[in-house]
């Protein structure tokens, strides 16, 4: 059903109100602290720059990273703040805290159309954990509720989910709204055949969406860290690479379901392996039956993304979520960066071409090979959990227009 809009709010609804704004800004930063994507914050923009046009005091908060529930300095959100100053052209205060009597006073003093940005809210365990009382706590400094955090749309957390128990109305932002339209229609009754291509390091929440993934898609292309669980479960050595010990059966029984559904599913043939996880290490290809001891797996082989490449050729809908290897370091970015080449070469021959997930959008970036996508969604896991059919709670728990 559809969800009320941040459009059908007047600026009489909205000009002096508190309008709390979930965004997803849990954008890629490199060692220096810098941001190397800023997708996810300029996608947030039309949202801002409406609430602001209306004379709404405009309250943005999101998570960042997983702090797990601590204060991780590593993990505020200073850059964030800076970025959407510069791109908004003016102030964005960003306060110490998300809940709290400090963040009170500074709401307090906030001009109409003036910004602030709450700090981390996963700073608090309580976020995740969907909490009442800090569901309370964020809806306590403001009278409206706006979620545009496609990106975090799958998570039934305080901030996405719970603040709507008490805040009146609650309403989606356009980023959310566009992404809804384009990747429903996209998804619902896609050009077949249909293909997934899963990849990143998020192995332990992603792999429990291929299971239903396997009931909506004629392929399914696995890359990233995600390989080296498959791998151990059927009985080889991973080295030092990223393992979900306790998804072996898992990897598995995906395995046999793929075989009894007919899905054909593609795992690597060779890796690129490396000696520690630096951009410097030592670095060498094997075959996945060959991986030495202490060594890692940080991307698919050359061998295994020509396979790749042939096979993605025979689909007419492909949905990305998740680099094929470690991109941020040069040696390990070419199998990222070879699915990127065909995906955009598909897409002038009709193709659907999907890129999710904050990373891999910055992959596609990275190349200068965006604007050659279909679609470029700020949702990795949101947009696999919508292609499982699943309904996103961030989304659910909105007003109904
Ligand atoms: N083999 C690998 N081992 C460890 N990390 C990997 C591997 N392959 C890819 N990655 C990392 O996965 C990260 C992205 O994962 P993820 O957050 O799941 O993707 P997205 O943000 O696109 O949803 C990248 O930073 C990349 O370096
Ligand atoms: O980066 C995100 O998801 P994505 O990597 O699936 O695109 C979102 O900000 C959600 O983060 P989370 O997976 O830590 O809940």
């Amino acid at each position: 059903m559809a969800k009320k809009s941040v459009a059908q709010l007047t600026a009489q609804d909205v000009a002096g109100k508190r309008v709390l704004v979930r965004a997803d800004f849990n954008v890629p930063l490199d060692d220096a602290g810098q941001i190397t994507d800023d997708t996810r914050i300029r996608a947030a923009l039309p949202t801002i720059q409406d609430l602001v046009s209306k004379g709404a005091k405009v309250i943005l908060s999101s998570h960042f990273g997983r702090p797990k529930g601590k204060v991780v300095d590593s993990m505020r959100l200073t850059p964030v703040a800076e970025r959407l100053s510069a791109l908004l052209g003016k102030p964005v205060i960003k306060t110490d805290d998300c809940i709290g009597e400090a963040v009170k006073h500074q709401v307090d003093a906030m001009a109409n159309g003036q910004v602030i940005l709450l700090e981390n809210v996963r700073f608090h365990s309580e976020e995740e954990a969907n909490d009442p009382e800090f569901s309370k706590a964020l809806a306590a400094n403001a009278d409206i509720y706006v979620n545009d955090a496609f990106g975090t749309a799958h998570r039934a957390h305080a901030s996405t989910a719970g603040v709507t128990q008490y805040l009146s109305p609650s309403v989606a932002g356009y980023l959310i709204e566009k992404e809804l339209q384009y990747l429903q229609a996209a998804i619902e009754s896609p050009q077949r055949p249909l293909a997934a291509i899963v990849g990143g390091s998020k192995v332990s929440s992603k792999i429990v969406v291929i299971e239903t993934l396997l009931d909506k898609v004629d392929k399914l292309f696995i890359g990233g860290g995600m390989i080296f669980t498959f791998y151990k479960a059927r009985g080889l050595a991973v080295g030092s690479s990223l393992v979900e010990e306790d998804k072996l059966e898992l990897a598995q029984a995906l395995e046999a379901k793929a075989k009894e559904k007919g899905v054909e599913l593609l795992l690597p043939t060779d890796v690129v392996v490396a000696d520690k996880f630096a951009a410097d290490a030592n670095a060498k290809t094997v075959a996945v039956d060959a991986i030495p001891d202490g060594w890692m797996g940080l991307d698919i082989g050359p061998d295994s993304l020509k396979t790749f490449q042939e096979a993605l050729k025979t689909c007419k809908s492909v949905i990305w979520n998740g680099p094929m290897g470690v991109f941020e370091f040069p040696q390990f970015a070419a199998g990222t960066e070879g699915v990127a080449k065909t995906l955009a070469s598909l897409t002038p021959q009709g193709v659907t071409t999907i890129i999710g997930g904050g990373d891999s959008v910055a992959a596609v970036e990275q190349v200068g090979l965006a604007d050659q996508m279909s679609h470029i969604s700020t949702g990795g896991g949101a947009s696999l959990e919508l292609l499982e059919g699943k309904v996103l709670p961030g989304i659910a728990a909105l007003d109904e227009a």
